[in-house]
């Protein structure tokens, strides 16, 4: 069975060391820079991971092989983690009653062998698990490590019922029971936060993750849609990053899934200071975007602006109807 972990304190795992370098600016951690630097401190405190962005349909097989040959390519490029988007496995028209199965069922086998195979961590966000009957699945974020083993899994907590202005109606809750627990793993890449898609509006739940759970990376698999991702895509990952103080690694569906479904995009990682440290050339191709988490730009993020100190743990709820 997956284990989930529900820590309650963060953890005190990471390699810090003296700050080297202020910001803003800061520097960049496009994949290519880091081989440059001769600095042992930069070799030791930096892990490279990779967000894929890529179009899945509803057909299982294609889609695994696309992920199999990005997952070779973000291992040749020296990453530890390759996050996928949300329906990496399968995205079909709502039909994901379908193809749910248990996460020990064929097709998450499938991922595990391909991570062993692969020997990297896979962030699997949005898989069609098998739900608690037969009329709806779990939306499942799972973190698979480098031997195949699942590590952690977390449920959907935000269900997408929305009417797109401009666009298409969703009603996610109809075929998907929404989870109830925040989840956080650790992993080569630091201390990992898991969220999927619909919830990256929800600050909240990132909070929790940073301040309780003791969150360095935010996982945010996606399949935002055309309209939406237009309009907050770029600009929520980025606050989500600024206000937890965390990577957020955002691996995104894109372009035209069938003739009713269409996604944004643009598969992003974002430093803790917002910056946008690893993008493709173009938003709607398929491939993997890499970039370097460095474990002193968290702790000098932190250190030099303190908001786990600053911030004031009262109950805004409560308070707002005295
Ligand atoms: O239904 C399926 O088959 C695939 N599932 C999805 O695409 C999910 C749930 S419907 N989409 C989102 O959460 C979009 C969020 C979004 O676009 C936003 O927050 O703006």
């Amino acid at each position: 069975m997956p284990n989930c972990l529900y820590l309650l304190s963060p953890p005190n795992s990471i390699l810090c060391r003296p700050i080297r370098f202020s910001h803003p600016p800061l520097r960049s951690h496009f994949s290519g820079t880091v081989a440059a630097v001769s600095d042992s401190v930069m070799a030791s405190n930096s892990v490279r991971v990779a967000a894929a962005q890529m179009t899945s349909i509803n057909d299982l097989d294609s889609n695994f092989a696309t992920c199999a040959r990005l997952a070779k390519e973000a291992a040749s490029t020296g990453a530890k983690l390759l996050c996928f988007p949300e329906n990496f496995s399968y995205y079909g028209d709502g039909d994901g009653l379908r193809v749910a199965e248990a996460l020990d069922g064929p097709v998450m086998q499938g991922y595990c062998t391909l991570a062993r195979e692969s020997s990297i961590w896979l962030s699997l966000g949005g898989f069609q698990e098998k739900g608690p009957d037969d009329k709806h699945i779990y939306n499942t974020h799972v973190v698979v490590d480098d031997a195949g083993n699942i590590r952690s899994t977390y449920r959907k907590i935000h269900m997408f019922d929305v009417d797109v202005p401009g666009g298409s109606s969703y009603k996610e809750s109809s075929f998907t029971e929404a989870g109830n627990r925040v989840v956080a793993v650790d992993s080569p890449v630091g201390r990992l936060g898991l969220t999927v898609c619909y919830d990256l509006r929800f600050p909240d739940l990132h909070q929790q993750l940073r301040f309780q759970h003791g969150a360095q990376v935010l996982l945010q698999p996606a399949a935002f849609t055309a309209v939406t991702g237009h309009a907050h895509w770029e600009v929520l990952l980025r606050a989500r990053a600024i206000e937890t103080q965390c990577y957020v690694i955002a691996a995104a569906q894109t372009g035209k899934h069938n003739d009713k479904r269409e996604s944004y995009g643009e598969a992003l990682i974002v430093d803790p200071w917002g910056t946008i440290v690893g993008q493709l050339p173009d938003r709607l191709s398929t491939g993997i975007s890499v970039a370097d988490i460095d474990f002193s730009l968290i702790e000098s993020v932190r250190a030099k602006m303190p908001i786990s100190k600053h911030r004031k743990p009262i109950d805004y709820w409560k308070s707002a109807s005295l």
